[in-house]
């Protein structure tokens, strides 16, 4: 066995995570706030709820007691919903030492601050380099990882050996990982994916074909990267894996939960019996409304985000969604875009 890392919390994405450490032989603890689902993890290997019919590494080991699952640890991976980040990195934060790896794995941002999941785990570790937090992103459904499928994903930080750190205790055969410096890019293109995949499953769920798919995902493209632009990413890294890449995975795959909401939503049932029925966490939601706040901040154009906010906080009809955008005053493809050579990664 390598080195200990450990990974709060075991949902889904961090159980699934936890298996590729543990599957490249490092000493992995999960910590999870059930003493139940440890038992679980622990006793059985496996985690039914967020993993169904996935047997875990025996040397995976599980516990409720966040002390132990961080004594000795050289790595953390944090991959809790978005809207408990700030919660468990408090929480975690006495077992964090200035040595330790910092890696997330969330998608989102924080609901009425507008932070980026790094923001917030720098504002509760302020005795860390905020320069060394790194983000993992791409298109990665838990459910093929922790079969193996082959996955490519992406870790970012602004220090680039922090970065290749984390390159190192997650590449294998089927889980390859590239790094890239633009944390904020990885970071913005992994969150607003979602809302695009929202509006992909209402485009099926409306009965609409692959013609308008195709648009979704171009122009929802086109408006993150002039969101990502004004907040000062890297434009180029909105066509890797963390930007086409993931948008492709969320709004086409049979697995996604912000598409599977969408498509729900569209067939008529509220976005809370959904979210409700589904019990697992679907960042999109909350997420179009970051979104659209911070589009109204930057004073960004982002018409797919702002129709959808308003079918899921104002009571529009998705049909009507539809209309609109479709009638809206006529355009130029890539003229923001291209005003983007201005910034400072292309220099
Ligand atoms: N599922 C995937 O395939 C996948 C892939 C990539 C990224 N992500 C991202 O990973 C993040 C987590 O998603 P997930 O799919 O693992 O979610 P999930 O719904 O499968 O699991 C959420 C976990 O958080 C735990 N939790 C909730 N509130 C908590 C609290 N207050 N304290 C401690 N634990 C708490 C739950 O018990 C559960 O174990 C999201 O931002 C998601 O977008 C998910
Ligand atoms: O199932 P979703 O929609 O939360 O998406 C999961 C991952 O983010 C896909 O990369």
């Amino acid at each position: 066995m390598s080195e200990k890392v450990t990974v709060l919390v075991a949902g889904s994405w961090g159980t699934a995570l936890a298996f590729v450490l543990a599957e490249n032989g490092h000493r992995t603890v999960l910590w999870t706030r059930s003493e139940q689902q440890a038992a679980e993890i622990n006793e059985q290997h496996t985690n039914h709820k967020y993993l169904p019919g996935v047997r875990l590494p025996d040397h995976l080991k599980a516990t409720s007691d966040m002390q132990e699952a961080l004594q000795d640890a050289s790595a953390v991976v944090i991959v809790s919903p978005s809207a408990h980040m700030r919660e468990i990195v408090r929480k975690a934060a006495p077992y964090i030492s200035t040595e330790t790896l910092v890696v997330h794995a969330t998608k989102g941002f924080e609901k009425d601050t507008l932070m980026r999941m790094s923001q917030v785990i720098a504002d509760e570790l302020p005795h860390y380099n905020a320069e060394k937090i790194c983000v993992l992103s791409g298109p990665s459904h838990a459910e093929e990882v922790s079969n193996r499928c082959p996955t490519t994903v992406v870790v970012a930080s602004q220090d680039v050996q922090a970065a290749e750190r984390a390159q190192d205790l997650f590449i294998n055969s089927y889980f390859r990982v590239y790094t890239n410096p633009d944390l904020l890019g990885v970071e913005i293109g992994g969150a607003l994916k979602n809302i695009i995949a929202l509006g992909a499953g209402m485009s099926d769920g409306l009965g609409f074909g692959d013609n308008a798919k195709a648009a979704l995902l171009t122009r929802g493209l086109a408006e993150i990267t002039r969101l990502g632009i004004a907040m000062e990413a890297n434009p180029l890294t909105f066509a890797g894996l963390s930007g086409i890449g993931d948008l492709v995975v969320t709004c086409t795959s049979k697995h996604s939960r912000n598409w599977r909401a969408g498509y729900e939503i569209a067939r008529g049932k509220s976005a809370e019996a959904v979210l409700q029925e589904m019990g697992m966490v679907v960042e999109g939601i909350q997420t179009t409304k970051a979104a659209y706040q911070l589009s109204q901040e930057y004073g960004v154009s982002m018409p797919i985000t702002s129709e959808l906010h308003a079918v899921l906080f104002l009571g529009k009809s998705p049909k009507t969604a539809v209309e609109d955008l479709m009638g809206r005053g006529k355009t130029h493809e890539i003229e923001e875009i291209a005003r983007a050579s201005t910034i400072k990664w292309m220099k």
